[in-house]
């Protein structure tokens, strides 16, 4: 048994209204050397939706879920909410955790995958905060692991996937989906450097790294429960969708390559391919951001009505009950110290590592910060 007093959902942050789109943008690009018109454009699909994020509602929705959760399965831990970059800020929901007496902390962060932007960047964010509020040896923070290929996270994208290929079917009379057809399995884009670093180097993942790697992997146990069976005939026999994985969201200097092909240019060279419908599945991200209103439901929606394709968007995990209850289970496998091999895990990839390897998901440009949730380097 591990002793934990309280659970640390920790979220990225979002503005709440226009005066914080600004002081936003600087929080998350501090140091970064992300070019000046990169941030205007942001703050414009910021701007667009009256400077609000729909991140916080979706983290308080995920907060408020996980406790009738927890209240449900008759367990004690209060779920303490803190984001990176914006308030309720990790500094002060730690402060206030440990002024009411909770100082074993484990952490849920609300990103899936291995990379520096999505794995360490929160650890390193957790080690800042202990910094800053003096609460170092005071404050024990632990990580459950990278949740990629938990059947909680997966389950939803299933759903989503034999749903939307249902929508495919009816919305566009005669399509085959075998040719026809295709699914988009998105995520953020991610400097090619960080991809090839992300990851423990000794599992050796190629350039793309654990973070490419990962996408794949759960892409590929999506595509093989959410296909549709022919049953003409002898034996039902599953339908070949294609499916590809496909970038969003690029930013950074146009001379620092980052992973590609972006998904509205695999769009635009659809028609030519003989493709009249896609599935757009959010694969890299855990709720509705603006990464999911902006650069899918709006620019590759765009993109896919000017070249005639129809398209249909999968909902992301956000508070679907598979998602909410597999969360408290990677609490509760980290409090029962549940052996590795009973560890549920889709991909061959996992279960993921609870303690990060050194020098995993590190950061060449910015060089190294501490971390916890790691072990020493
Ligand atoms: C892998 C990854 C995730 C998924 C993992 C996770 O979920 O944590 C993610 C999530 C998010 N990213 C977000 C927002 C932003 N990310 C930026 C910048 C960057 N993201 C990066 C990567 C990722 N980002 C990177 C390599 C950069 C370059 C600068 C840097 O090296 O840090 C910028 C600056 C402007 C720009 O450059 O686009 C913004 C505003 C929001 C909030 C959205 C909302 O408000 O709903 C969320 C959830
Ligand atoms: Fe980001």
């Amino acid at each position: 048994m591990t002793e934990y007093d309280a659970i640390l959902l920790a979220g990225f942050g979002g503005p709440e209204g226009q005066d914080d789109v600004i002081p936003f943008l600087r929080n998350v690009t501090r140091g970064r050397g992300i070019p000046e018109e990169r941030l205007e454009e942001v703050a414009h699909h910021y701007r667009h939706f009256g400077g609000v994020s729909p991140i916080n509602n979706q983290n308080r929705a995920l907060k408020a879920a996980l406790e009738a959760e927890l209240s449900f399965r008759g367990i004690d831990l209060p779920v303490l909410w803190g984001n990176r970059n914006w308030d309720p800020y990790l500094a002060d929901t730690i402060r206030e955790a440990h002024a009411a007496g909770h100082n074993r902390l484990i952490a849920i962060a609300t990103s899936a995958y291995s990379s520096y932007s999505s794995c360490r960047q929160y650890r390193e964010d957790f080690a800042q905060a202990l910094a800053d509020t003096g609460l170092e040896g005071e404050v024990h923070i632990d990580k459950v692991r990278q949740f990629f290929d938990h059947p909680g996270f997966v389950l939803p994208f299933i759903e989503g996937v034999t749903q939307g290929l249902a929508d495919v079917t009816t919305s566009v009379p005669g399509i085959d989906l075998a040719t026809e057809a295709l699914v988009l399995f998105a995520t953020h884009s991610i400097p090619s450097e960080d991809a090839a670093k992300s990851g423990p180097a000794e599992r050796g993942f190629g350039a793309g790294g654990a973070y490419e790697a990962q996408h794949l992997a759960v892409a590929e146990v999506v595509m093989a429960a959410a296909t549709p069976v022919v049953e003409s005939g002898e034996t039902p026999t599953p339908v070949d969708i294609p499916w590809q994985l496909v970038y969003q969201s690029r930013s950074g200097p146009p001379s620092m390559p980052w992973l590609e092909p972006d998904i509205n240019d695999v769009i635009a060279e659809l028609p030519a391919r003989g493709i009249r419908a896609v599935v757009i599945v959010p694969l890299g991200f855990v709720s509705d951001h603006m990464e999911v209103l902006w650069d899918l439901d709006t620019e590759a929606m765009e993109t896919a009505a000017e070249n005639g394709v129809h398209a249909v968007r999968v909902p992301t995990p956000g508070t679907n009950p598979a998602y909410v209850s597999g969360l408290v289970d990677l609490v509760m496998e980290r409090v029962g110290d549940v052996p590795v091999e009973e560890r549920p895990a889709l991909t061959e990839l996992g279960p993921w590592y609870d303690i990060c390897r050194p020098g995993c998901c590190e950061n060449v440009r910015l060089g190294f910060k501490p971390a916890l949730a790691g072990m020493a380097p």
